[in-house]
């Protein structure tokens, strides 16, 4: 029987986890998580994710904060209010919501957050513990953390030995993946769009993570029987069937094929997406408890 990875469920867990923390940190050490959220112009898609933040935040009981700019914002408008953020005792977390407007150069924004609050992982002092393996000082992106959790309840934490094939090799998803998979003790392979026979390589995966953000493009074929199976895409694509103009969410896995053969596998929506959310919770509690010189929780 093929296990549906419940990642509404696992995050609902991690968010507990969360909450009961901030309560023991601000009854002991008097100290309220603070995470702001900014996000530039009114990307509908960005603004639905940036609100369900906020909201997710205060159910843990931290405070929260959304700066909401003008599509026109300059970047040095934006960079002045980061200066702000990073001064501000009160803030413990700051994310930027990406994509930003074409005027402003997002790597020179992302690069302008203090790294001890750089609760998206995105500066290159995480990316670099990280990468030298002392992520337990770092923080993880958002998505691989929360997938490596995931991949976690289903077989365990150590993951020595089993072959790992991420497909994607982006900086938010695909590298760090790979880095969380390694420091596991996988044996990792990172596939791109210029990999020699993907199908075959897949076949090779005892833990398959698809982040390439093409819609179903990993056919159940290519999945080793048992496998267990990441599915980090968020596609949407046209659904007539649903009506006129109508659109549904598809991962970058052919769900109904993969699910025939995977041991585990995790549903879009309802799998990765949620628990991106709880791990910035999680990245947020561990920047207050890590200013407040007290040992965080481990998820
Ligand atoms: N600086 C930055 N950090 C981010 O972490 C970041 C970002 N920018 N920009 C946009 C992407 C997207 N993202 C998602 C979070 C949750 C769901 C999520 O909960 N998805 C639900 C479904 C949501 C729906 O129905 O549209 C699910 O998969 O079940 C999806 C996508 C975080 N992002």
């Amino acid at each position: 029987m093929t296990t549906v990875i419940d990642g509404k469920l696992v995050a609902e867990d991690v968010v507990a986890t969360v909450q009961k923390a901030a309560e023991l940190l601000r009854a002991e050490a008097g100290v309220t998580p603070g995470l702001a959220v900014v996000i530039v112009g009114e990307d509908p898609a960005s603004q639905v994710y940036v609100a369900s933040k906020s909201r997710k935040a205060k159910d843990c009981g931290f405070h929260s904060v959304q700066h909401t700019l003008p599509a026109e914002t300059s970047q040095a408008d934006l960079l002045a209010l980061i200066a702000g953020l990073n001064a501000d005792p009160e803030i413990h977390g700051i994310l930027v919501q990406l994509p930003l407007p074409e005027q402003i150069d997002s790597g020179a924004v992302i690069q302008a957050i203090a790294p001890e609050k750089d609760v998206d992982g995105f500066t290159y002092v995480n990316v670099g513990k990280l990468g030298a393996g002392a992520a337990e000082t770092a923080f993880v992106p958002c998505t691989p953390a929360g997938s490596m959790v995931l991949i976690e309840r289903v077989r365990g934490r150590d993951l020595s030995g089993l072959n790992a094939v991420v497909v994607g090799r982006s900086n938010i998803v695909g590298k760090p993946m790979a880095n969380l998979l390694l420091a596991a003790n996988c044996t990792v392979t990172v596939a791109h769009s210029r990999t020699h026979d993907l199908p075959a390589l897949c076949r090779t995966a005892d833990i398959l993570v698809a982040a390439v953000g093409r819609p179903e493009m990993i056919r159940g074929d290519w999945v080793k029987e048992g496998a267990t199976v990441i599915d980090v895409g968020i596609n949407r694509i046209p659904a007539p069937e649903k009506g006129e103009g109508k659109q549904r969410l598809v991962g970058d896995v052919a769900y109904a094929e993969a699910e025939r053969r995977a041991g585990a596998i995790t549903p879009v929506p309802g799998g990765v997406g949620p628990m991106t959310i709880a791990m910035l919770m999680a990245n947020t509690l561990v920047s207050a408890c890590r200013a407040a010189g007290r040992t965080p929780p481990r998820f």
